[in-house]
């Protein structure tokens, strides 16, 4: 192994620690499938999460988050204030908080508030490579992708990612066989992970909110804890799907994994590289 991988492998093992410790209260307004999943991610990892969406509790409530995370999978007109709301709280905080484009291409409607909120600044966009390569571009419709799933591969998102970061000033995670992670001048590759977590709904809204709970314990390297935390879901998935017979029970292997995941575990599993 070499010794950039055992930098990568140590990061990562600190940043869950950390995590562990301090379980960091992850704020979640996202969509009605991923619910279940990504509190059940969140709890496995060690954070607290709290899906909390009712504009009247923001106030309260967000400013205790530690992060948000922002999910517009089964957005509608009366949740995309809240998300606006909850959003500009935390930046008035310098709470960070990340934004998942799910289907950013499927309707003017939904583009149109994908952009509102990359407005507010999220600190970190995770999509996969057909909603990256989508709010890259400036029309809705341009790039078809097929629902909330992707129909291109990471690799073919790395422009579109690098071009995003530039121009929301948001670190850019692009999911797939290679996660790709940039704040538009370096690019991390991250290549953990097993092709059968696509074959379960709702993964990458679990990813995401993993990112918020990473870069809730290190604010200030939100590149790094976004590559760490697609790194420790990938090293989940990967011993995961050793006990796994299909999707059904990758899914509880995943979360077992996560929850047991340790130092030597994430030493020989790592596999993080530089891409430029
Ligand atoms: N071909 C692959 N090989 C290995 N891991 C993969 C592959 N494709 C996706 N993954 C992993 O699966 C997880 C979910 O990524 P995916 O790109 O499927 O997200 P998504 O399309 O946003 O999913 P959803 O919208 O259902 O939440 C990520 O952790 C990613 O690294
Ligand atoms: C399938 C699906 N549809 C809207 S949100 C969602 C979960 C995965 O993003
Ligand atoms: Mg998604």
């Amino acid at each position: 192994m070499d010794s950039n991988q055992t930098q990568w492998a140590s990061k990562a093992w600190h940043l869950l620690s950390l995590l562990r410790a301090q379980s960091p209260l992850i704020q979640c307004i996202t969509n009605f499938v991923s619910m279940d999943i990504v509190a059940n991610t969140l709890l496995s990892a060690g954070a607290s999460p709290a899906m909390i969406h009712a504009v009247q509790e923001l106030p309260d409530f967000t400013p205790r988050a530690a992060a948000l995370c922002v999910n517009v999978g089964t957005l509608t007109p009366s949740w995309l204030p809240a998300m606006k709301a909850a959003a500009q709280i935390c930046n008035t905080l310098r709470t960070p908080w990340v934004l998942d484009p799910v289907a950013a291409s499927a309707s003017s409607f939904r583009f149109e508030a994908c952009q509102e909120l990359l407005r507010l600044r999220p600190t970190v966009v995770r999509g996969n490579a057909s909603e990256i390569i989508a709010l890259a571009s400036a029309e809705p419709h341009a790039n078809a992708s097929k629902g909330a799933d992707s129909v291109h591969d990471s690799m073919d998102a790395v422009e579109a990612a690098k071009l995003l970061a530039q121009t929301s000033g948001a670190v850019v995670a692009v999911s797939g066989a290679t996660d790709i992670v940039t704040d538009g001048n370096r690019v991390v590759g991250a290549l953990n992970g097993v092709a059968m977590m696509q074959k379960i709904t709702a993964t990458g809204c679990s990813v995401t909110a993993l990112i918020a709970a990473f870069v809730a314990v290190d604010k200030s390297h939100a590149l790094d804890a976004t590559v760490s935390a697609l790194a420790v879901f990938g090293v989940a998935g990967e011993l995961g799907m050793k006990m796994a017979k299909g999707p059904a029970s990758l899914r509880m292997h995943l979360i077992d994994a996560l929850y047991g995941l340790d130092e030597a575990a994430l030493n020989s599993h790592v596999n993080i590289t530089s891409l430029c």
